[in-house]
């Protein structure tokens, strides 16, 4: 099946053709809510594949310096440092390991980080992520844009409640998923032992690149999961829970999970959220006497907060099911 795609370079800086990959941009999102994003000039490959090799040196450390590093003292999270994944799908397991960064979330101030530096660049953990947060930041300033666009939403309906100043609650991962002992086993443990359990992620929409196959995403119409392609020149583009509580469900966050595979796999993934304050509710654009407000209003911080505590208490994110549904998305707020 042909996967949606958008050239960037008709987005990112004028082009006479804006406005059809706009319209492409639109289509993908709202009826199969994701797209691959090409051209992407602020994170050529040669980057990429330097982060990816930063990643390699991080999730090589020994088990004793990702404990000094682990949740929630520190920003790693394993099998190895004894901290595991939180279960999206309640009484599931996650073989993902990760190393996050968020400057919201992990200030540079009191956390433990690795002390590794990139043998490539030289850059230590912040230095790398802080960097590769503000290449994100370009590409994620023109989707925001273009999101306002496609919609016809007032200019800044979105993107100014987006800093690219470090105030948002965005996070990058670097995510290494061990190769399960074999073909076998990876089949065999598929029931409920994922490499990431089924989820939408929680904030406006996320970056995805992955250096091996494993990701999929839930086809509308929550039959089929359909397998992501590895294409190591693109970025995989998603809708997050804040755009659909924003577009009062014209757009749905994209239910995805990842495989156990019997091949070792690293992706690098970057959560693009709101300011804290930043009221997410439906907007007037999206409601009308036939479409009521079908989501409650709550702030991003809250949106954050309750999501992440209801994971730590065990309570997911994620109905299980056939399909299954998404829980986050949907959250009723007594307040915001
Ligand atoms: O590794 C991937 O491709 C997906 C990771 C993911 O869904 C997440 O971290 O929320
Ligand atoms: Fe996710």
């Amino acid at each position: 099946m042909a996967h949606p795609h958008v050239d960037m370079s008709q987005i990112m800086a004028p082009h006479p053709k804006r406005a059809v990959a706009l319209a492409q941009m639109r289509e993908a999102l709202t009826e199969r809510g994701y797209f691959y994003a090409s051209n992407v000039d602020c994170l050529p490959q040669e980057y990429i594949q330097s982060v990816y090799a930063y990643a390699g040196q991080l999730h090589a450390l020994p088990a004793q310096e990702k404990q000094r590093c682990a949740r929630p003292k520190g920003t790693y999270s394993g099998a190895d440092a004894s901290v595991n994944e939180l279960a999206y799908e309640v009484g599931s397991t996650a073989s993902v390991r990760a190393f996050d960064y968020s400057r919201v979330r992990f200030p540079t101030s009191g956390h433990v980080f690795p002390e590794a530096t990139c043998s490539e660049t030289g850059q230590t953990f912040v230095e790398l992520l802080d960097e590769l947060y503000e290449r994100q930041d370009q590409l994620a300033v023109s989707l925001m844009t273009a999101f306002e666009e496609m919609f016809a939403l007032a200019p800044g309906t979105f993107s100014n409640c987006f800093s690219g100043a470090g105030q948002d609650m965005g996070t990058i991962r670097l995510l290494h998923y061990p190769a399960a002992a074999s073909a076998e086993e990876a089949k065999r443990r598929q029931e409920a032992s994922y490499g990431i359990s089924p989820h939408t992620d929680f904030e406006a929409f996320t970056l995805m690149h992955q250096n091996a196959a494993g990701l999929q995403f839930l086809a509308p119409g929550g039959e089929e999961w359909l397998d992501a392609p590895v294409k190591s020149q693109e970025f995989v583009v998603i809708v997050g829970d804040v755009l659909e509580r924003f577009t009062n469900g014209t757009l749905k966050a994209t239910p995805h999970r990842v495989l156990q595979t019997p091949w070792e796999r690293y992706s690098i993934i970057r959560f693009n959220a709101m300011t804290p304050e930043t009221l997410i509710q439906p907007l007037p654009h999206f409601v009308s006497a036939s479409k009521p407000a079908m989501y409650t209003p709550v702030t991003m911080q809250k949106h954050m907060d309750t999501t992440l505590s209801r994971l730590e208490q065990g309570l997911g994110s994620w109905e299980k099911g056939a399909p299954g549904r998404s829980l986050s998305a949907s959250y009723v707020y007594d307040e915001p």
